[in-house]
């Protein structure tokens, strides 16, 4: 499996591309299949992308919008994944609402997992799954030394109950599902990340190299958290 690197200038710089390439993909997908099935990554990361999109022209009654992992937490919390997705952006587009695919964590861990996975039902491929990197090397809410939920038996859906990073309770894509998908990308900036990024790229087993999609995954990471300097 083939993972390219995109090494850009800044955070500003990756929102920018990753923008653009976005409503360049869904745009060929409503084209090609009347719909776009994207897959949004939680966490600090994607939100200056996501914020970027509130301007955006594009045909928004045919989004729909699924969630790579979320939070246990109360419906309207601000750590949740889908609650960061929604200010910066989902509420702020004409996305028909039965069309946000929001993991329903306020009604406990398993009874969220269960829910995702009937959600999840019946669909086949996603157009577009967006990942982040974790310091530790997670993506999603696969974090190390856990079950990844890789290989053709995986459950789609994951019930996470001891994340080291806050909170504990989690509900995640398997590695498997995400990576049932025609595109991933990884959007990864800052100094903090640089070692999982060269982890990575040494070929260590994190769980973010265990997505592998047939078309292969693009890392969209800026200088920072590759650790070069960019441009004079
Ligand atoms: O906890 C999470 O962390 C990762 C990485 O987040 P970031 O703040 O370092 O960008 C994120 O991709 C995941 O969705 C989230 O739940």
């Amino acid at each position: 499996m083939q993972t390219r690197w995109h090494v850009l200038k800044d955070a500003a710089t990756v929102a920018a591309e990753a923008r653009r390439r976005l409503l360049a993909a869904a745009d060929a997908a409503i084209r090609g299949r009347g719909a776009f099935h994207l897959v949004l990554a939680g966490g600090a990361t994607p939100r200056l992308l996501y914020t970027s999109l509130v301007d955006a022209r594009a045909d928004w009654s045919r989004w729909h919008i699924w969630f790579g992992d979320e939070r246990v937490l109360p419906a309207a919390h601000p750590e949740r994944n889908s609650v960061m997705a929604r200010m910066a952006w989902l509420d702020h587009v004409p996305i028909p609402p039965a069309q946000i695919h929001v993991i329903p964590t306020e009604r406990g861990l398993h009874a969220a997992v269960e829910a995702y996975r009937r959600a999840l039902a019946g669909m086949g491929e996603f157009d577009l799954v967006l990942l982040g990197l974790g310091e530790d090397g997670h993506t999603a809410s696969l974090f190390p030394e856990r079950d990844w939920g890789e290989g053709p038996a995986a459950a789609d859906v994951l019930a996470i109950e001891d994340a080291p990073k806050p909170p504990p309770a989690r509900v995640s894509l398997s590695a498997a599902r995400l990576s049932r998908a025609r595109g991933v990308w990884f959007l990864v900036t800052g100094a903090a990340k640089r070692e999982a990024v060269a982890r990575w790229r040494r070929g260590e087993s994190i769980p973010a190299a265990a997505i592998r999609p047939a078309t292969g995954v693009d890392v969209f990471l800026d200088a920072a958290a590759a650790g070069e300097t960019f441009g004079p």
